[in-house]
This record gives structure tokens, sequence and C-alpha cells, in this order.
């Protein structure tokens, strides 16, 4: 049954001999490992060619992140900037393309960790707001880094609010130019990345003023580095916006543009136009230029948050089987930290929800794919989903893998504090993901008020005879519900069917009460503007709870496509058991509310809860396996694969240059002192 895990070591000493606490919880598996990656990777092909290119990768020690956490920003930069260097230099050789599996692989290999990830964001906003003959002229300049670019949206003043973008791009029609203007302080571009140091030309996203008339949020191509020397050009100022939480390899800057100009064609025009005398021509709601906002979010998920817990669950849960705290009867030995139930309900909750995201995003990718060619061809009508969908989903899944990062970061106790455990960068990382391409906050509510328009409809047309069909994701807000939940006993909550319906029911009753809250308030004397900010907090909580009933019922139903891997589909059906149990336990205050549940069912919930964590015991080795990452790409004292954590701990610490370096403090300050209180003794 069993299958040797694939893994690059680190190829130390320790590398060779795998502990024995974690290699008897490899010993027994009840489902096949490699399998399961196949199914992660999307295809046991997918698992080869990863493993390719991942041995390409690790074999080039300019790519290494080996030392990253004794750098400092610059260094890191640099470093950062190496490895695309030669991520790129590789890829042209052996002919990996833009948005090729082998580039995908090769960033994930290194963890992400390289310079110039704006510029992927570049190319997807020119492709897809860009007309066929803007992305022949540019693509292939990105293509191939002749030029370096980044995405310019965020201002000092403004970031959410896109209609208070500053930043002004006025139509010159006599030269057929626009002219780029920063009018204010606030109206400094700050936060894109690459732009600090880097980028040669920037996506400048500027509020577009046309024959006298302002249009709003539109985007430019706009040189601001010589291709020459690399010095800002006339009219630009430049720089980098200094220390952050995080992200030192990447050099987030600022910009501010002084009467700048640029050709008309410069003007990302696949939806929206400025003809040359200044006519303005616009398809669609305003809007459609926030596309390249959607792609990136449903991008940024798969390749930047979800592996970021994926790594926290590895690192903390392989830890926790070398871990010995503490004995569970006073005649045994220590037990592994993750042989305490308290410890079981910190990880797998974190486990099993990073399953489902990974589900979940999949078909979120799966959705927005099988979009993207009718909104490129002015097809609209699934925008409004896709839209929420991805907003909602963005918002939910990285909170909660920023909140299961730190999680886990905690669970490793002291070690996971060092940062040579690796969960403090990533706990940084994945926080970063709250605020950027939208804060959360703001991104629910873009959810909340597709399901308050969707709400009215399916209540307008239970009133008709009419029936009017819904997106399919609120379809559920038609279905008839049940008042009360039949489970009778904890069995009857490990069963799909029931958990979904009752995470339906929630969600519909917070999207009922929100949208009827806002109408009271209205029908008060409240206006709409007024009655929307009086009701946010619970258009958030309704927002959250369908984004959670989204995840639970996409878990069960990916489920039932495993119906041929019967060892498999029994492991995951424990994490998807575990993810909705979880979600209930955590907000059981609105299952209770109605009496949708009674208090003797959440016991049963709590019951079912509690049984499935040492199930999933056995198998938490092997499920943190089954993601594949190599010890490199993990880069985590803790987390190896060989669970020799002590040693590499202590060998690792050796590597600090403050080791190395002698101690000027002592010189200064230390001597001093300890000899003044020598000669007191
Ligand atoms: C390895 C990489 C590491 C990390 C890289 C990190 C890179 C990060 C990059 C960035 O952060 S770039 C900057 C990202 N910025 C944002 O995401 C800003 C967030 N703000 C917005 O999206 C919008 O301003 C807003 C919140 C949506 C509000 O905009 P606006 O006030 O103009 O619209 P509304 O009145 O709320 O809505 C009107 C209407 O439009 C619909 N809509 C809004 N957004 C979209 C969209 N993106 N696509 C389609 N439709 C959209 C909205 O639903 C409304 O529809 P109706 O209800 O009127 O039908
Ligand atoms: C690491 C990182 C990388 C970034 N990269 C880029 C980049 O490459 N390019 C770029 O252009 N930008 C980038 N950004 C900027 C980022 O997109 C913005 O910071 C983000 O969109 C949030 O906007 P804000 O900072 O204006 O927050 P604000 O909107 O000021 O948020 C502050 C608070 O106000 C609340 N709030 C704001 N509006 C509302 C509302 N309507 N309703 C309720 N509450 C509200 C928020 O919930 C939050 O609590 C990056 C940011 C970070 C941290």
């Amino acid at each position: 049954m069993g299958s040797p895990v694939h893994r690059v070591s680190l190829g130390d000493t320790w590398s060779r001999q795998v502990h024995p606490d974690i290699e008897c919880e490899r010993n027994i598996q009840s489902f096949n490992v490699e399998r399961l990656t196949n199914i992660l990777d999307g295809g046991a092909e997918n698992t080869a060619l990863r493993r390719k290119v991942e041995s390409i990768i690790h074999s080039d020690p300019k790519c290494s992140l080996k030392d990253n956490y004794f750098m400092t920003q610059n260094e890191c930069y640099e470093a950062a900037v190496q490895r695309k260097f030669h991520i790129q230099t590789i890829a042209k050789c052996l002919g990996w393309s833009e948005n090729s599996p082998e580039l995908f692989y090769a960033y994930r290999a290194v963890s992400g960790e390289v310079a110039l990830n704006i510029h992927s964001l570049f190319l997807k906003a020119l492709r897809s707001l860009g007309s066929e003959e803007q992305i022949a002229k540019w693509a292939p300049l990105c293509n191939n880094l002749q030029i370096i670019t980044t995405y310019a949206q965020t201002e000092l003043g403004h970031g959410t609010y896109l209609q208070g973008l500053e930043t002004e791009a006025t139509y010159d029609a006599a030269t057929q130019e626009f002219v780029i203007h920063s009018p204010t302080m606030t109206a400094t571009k700050w936060w894109p990345g690459d732009l600090g140091r880097s980028a040669t030309h920037a996506l400048v996203q500027a509020q577009l003023i046309c024959s006298g008339a302002r249009q709003g949020m539109h985007a430019f191509i706009v040189p601001i580095r010589s291709l020459e020397d690399h010095t800002p050009l006339p009219g630009i100022t430049v720089g980098d916006i200094g220390p952050k939480m995080g992200f030192d390899y990447t050099d987030h800057g600022f910009l501010r543009l002084d009467h700048v100009r640029i050709p008309r064609d410069n003007m990302l025009s696949r939806f929206t136009q400025v003809l040359p005398d200044g006519t303005y021509l616009k398809l669609g709601k305003l809007q459609i230029n926030y596309l390249s906002m959607v792609i990136t979010r449903v991008n940024l998920l798969w390749g930047e948050i979800l592996p970021i817990l994926q790594k926290a669950c590895v690192i903390a849960i392989r830890y926790s089987v070398i871990r010995r705290q503490s004995r569970l009867r006073p005649s045994d030995p220590e037990a592994k930290v993750l042989d305490h139930q308290t410890q079981q309900q910190k990880l797998f909750p974190q486990l099993a929800t990073v399953y489902a995201f990974h589900f979940l995003t999949k078909n979120l990718l799966e959705f927005f794919h099988s979009s993207y060619d009718a909104i490129l061809n002015r097809d609209f009508s699934v925008l409004p989903e896709l839209h929420a969908l991805s907003s909602g989903i963005k918002a939910m899944v990285s909170d909660l893998c920023s909140w299961g990062t730190e999680l886990c970061r905690k669970a490793c106790g002291g070690h996971g504090y060092s940062k040579l455990s690796g969960l403090p960068s990533l706990v940084a990382r994945v926080t970063a993901a709250c605020t950027y391409e939208g804060d959360n906050t703001v991104l629910y509510l873009q959810m909340a008020r597709f399901l308050e328009k969707n709400y009215l409809l399916a209540q307008a047309s239970q009133d008709s005879t009419s029936q009017r069909s819904l997106p399919q994701s609120v379809a559920y807000l038609t279905a008839p519900d049940l008042a009360r939940c039949p489970a009778q006993k904890a069995a009857d909550f490990l069963h799909p069917q029931l958990y979904t319906t009752a995470w339906a029911h929630v969600a519909a009753r917070l999207i009922k009460d929100s949208v009827h809250h806002l109408q009271t308030l209205m029908q008060s004397g409240a206006d709409r503007y007024e009655a929307w900010n009086q009701t946010t907090v619970m258009h958030v909580q309704a927002a959250k709870a369908h984004c959670h009933y989204v995840s639970v019922k996409n878990f069960t139903e990916t489920l039932d496509k495993l119906e041929n891997e019967p060892a498999i589909q029994q492991v995951l059906k424990r994490l998807c058991d575990l993810y909705a149990l979880h979600g209930i336990l955590t907000n059981s205050g609105d299952f209770l509310h109605d009496g949708f549940l009674s208090g003797a069912q959440v016991d049963a919930v709590r019951t079912a809860y509690l049984d499935l964590l040492p199930l999933i015991r056995k198998d938490a080795i092997l499920l943190t396996d089954a993601f594949d990452f190599t010890d490199q790409s993990l880069n985590s004292a803790l987390g190896c694969y060989d669970g020799n954590v002590y040693e590499r701990l202590f060998e690792w610490a050796q590597r600090s240059p403050t080791n190395t370096q002698g101690n000027p403090a002592y010189e200064k300050y230390l001597r001093p002192l300890l000899q003044s209180s020598r000669a007191k003794l």
C-alpha cells in the first residue's frame, strides 16, 4: 500500500537518518500518500513534472533560500533578484514559457521568494484590459524582461475607494497624449511591488479626464526609469517605502508624477477608448476596469495564500510528533505533543481547512477559466457572480489562512517564535494577504451586496408565478428550508448532506436578517446609504456564513467524485466532517439563535467532532506529507521530512552572523559596565 514519498532533502548530516518518532508515523499507511499527492497536483503527470522542476531548481545553489533568515532587507532583495534572474535563465534554456506549469512549479520550489512578482500582475492586467495590438506590443517586452513592470494603483490617501484615486490622466487632443499627474501629496502611488528599485514601467491607474469630463479609473502604461541607466525619467519621483512587517525581498515603492506625457496608445483600451478627438467610448460598466483585480485575487489564492497554510501545517504537525512534553500517565514516557487532545484541537482544524480551501480554490479557478474568455469577448453576464465569489473567497481564505498560520506558529511553543522555524515569515506574508488585493472587510461587503440582490430576486420569484433561476452559488436561497435540524445523535452529524443543509440554513437566515434589517431602517426613514452603513456588521456576518456554506458544499462534492478512491475518500471525509463541524462549533450561536440546533444537538456536534480527532491523528503526518513540499522550499528547522529538529536548529543557529562577527557593544558598553561593577566586588 505504502509508496516512497518524494522529497528533496537539504543534504545535511541528519537527512540520511529519519527520526524514529516520525518514521513510525509513516509505517502504517491507511491510504496511498502518493496517490493523494497526485490528486492534489491534478494528476500523476503533474506530480512528475513538478518534481522534475524542483530537482532542477534545487540543484542550482543560486536559487537557494538557505541564508535568508540572516539577511538584511537589502540583501534579501538582492538575493530575490538573483533567484529571479537564474530562474529566468533556466526557463529560457529549457523553453518554459509565461504561464507554463514549469514556471509555476519553479516559483513554488523557491517559495515564491523572488523579485519582480508584480511583473506578472502587470501582464495579467495587460492581457485583460489591453487591446490585441497593445498585448502584441507590450507582452513580448515583458516576457523577455526587456522592461520591468509594476501595478501602481494604491495611493497614500486611497487604496480601497478607487473612485477617490487622485492621480489624473488628462487627454490633450492637440498632441494626442495623456498628461499623467499627481496633483497632491496624497496622490502619490504607495505600495506597488517592484516599484521601489526595479521597475522601468508602471501600469498607473488614474482618473481619466477627457473633453473636460471625469470618466473614472483607467489604466495607463507609463515609462518611469531610463532603459539606458535606470535613472528616473523627467517628471518622475520614485523610491522605496521603507521597512515593513515582512516581504523584505520585495521593493514596495512610491511614485509621484509631475505632468508626465505619454502617447494616446498607452491607455489600455480593450473595453474603453479615447478617440484622437477626445471622444470617450466605453463598453459595459466602468467597473470592468477592475477586472485585473478579479484575476489577481483568484490567482494569488492558489499560488501564494494557500501554500502558506499548507506549509505551516506541515511544519507544526511534523514538529509535534518530535516534540515531547509531559506524561499522559505517570508511568508513560513523555508524550509527543500531538497526542495531547488540545494540540490536535489546534492543528487538525487547520489541516482540514487547508484541504477544504485547496478544493475550493481549485473550483474557483475552474469557474474563472470557464468565464474569462466570455468576459474578454464582452459577455459580462457571469461577472457579478465571479466578482462576488472571488471577493468573498479571497477574504475568507486569507482570513482563515492567516489565523491558522499564526495558530500553527504558537502551537510550536518557543521554537515557533524563532525565524528558523520558518513560521514567523509565513505569518508575516499571509497577514498581508488580508489587506492586499482588497481589504477583507471591504471584499466581504462586495459579496454581501451580491447576496442582498439575489435574496431580493429569490423573494420576488417566490411571490410571482414565474421562477427565475439564480446564479448557481446562491441557488439555495430558493430551496425549501428546514426549521429544525433532524439529527438525533452524534453520528448523524457525520452526514455531509446534514451539515451542508445546516450551513445553508444559517447562511440563508443571516442573509435574510441582514436584508430585512436594512429594509426596516429604510422604512423608518433612513436613506439607503445610512441604512447600509448601520447594517454592515450583519452583512459581513452573512457573507462569511455564505462563503462557509460554499466551501462545505464544495468539499462534500469533491468527496463524491472520489468514489473510485475509497481509502482516500475515507480519510478526506474525516477532514471534511471536521471542517464543517468545527465551523458549527465556533459559530454555534448562529445555529442556536433560531432554534435550528438545540443545546443538546450542539453537544452532539462536539462529541462527533472530538471523536474525529484521534482518527485524524493516525493519518496526520501522511496528510501533511501528501503536500509534497521539499525541505528546501519549507526552509524550516522544525519541519524537515526527517524530523531531526534539534540538531538542525542548533546547527542553523551557529550560522548566525551574530556568533562570528564579534560584539562591538561589549567594547563600547558591556566592558565598561562589567569593569565598573567588578571594582565594587
Ligand atoms: C507572490 C505575490 C505576492 C503578493 C502580491 C500582492 C500584490 C498586491 C497587489 C494589490 O494590492 S493591487 C491593489 C488592489 N486594490 C484593491 O483591490 C482595491 C479594492 N477596492 C475595490 O475593488 C473597489 O474600489 C470596490 C471596493 C469594489 C469599490 O469600488 P466602487 O466604489 O467603484 O464600486 P461599488 O460602488 O462598490 O460597486 C459598483 C458595482 O461594481 C461592481 N464591482 C465592483 N468591483 C468589481 C469588480 N472587480 N469586477 C466586477 N464588478 C465589480 C459591484 O459589484 C457593483 O455592482 P452593482 O451592485 O452595481 O451591480
Ligand atoms: C504587501 C502589500 C503589497 C501591496 N501591493 C500593491 C501593489 O502591488 N499595487 C498596489 O496598487 N497596491 C498594493 N498594495 C496596497 C493594497 O492593495 C491596499 O493597501 C489595500 O487595497 C487596502 O487599501 P487601504 O490600504 O487603502 O486600506 P483602507 O481602505 O484605508 O483600510 C483601513 C480600514 O478601513 C476599513 N474600510 C475602508 N473602506 C471601507 C468601507 N467601504 N467599508 C467598511 N470598511 C472600510 C477597512 O476595512 C480597514 O479596516 C499592497 C499592500 C500590501 C500590504
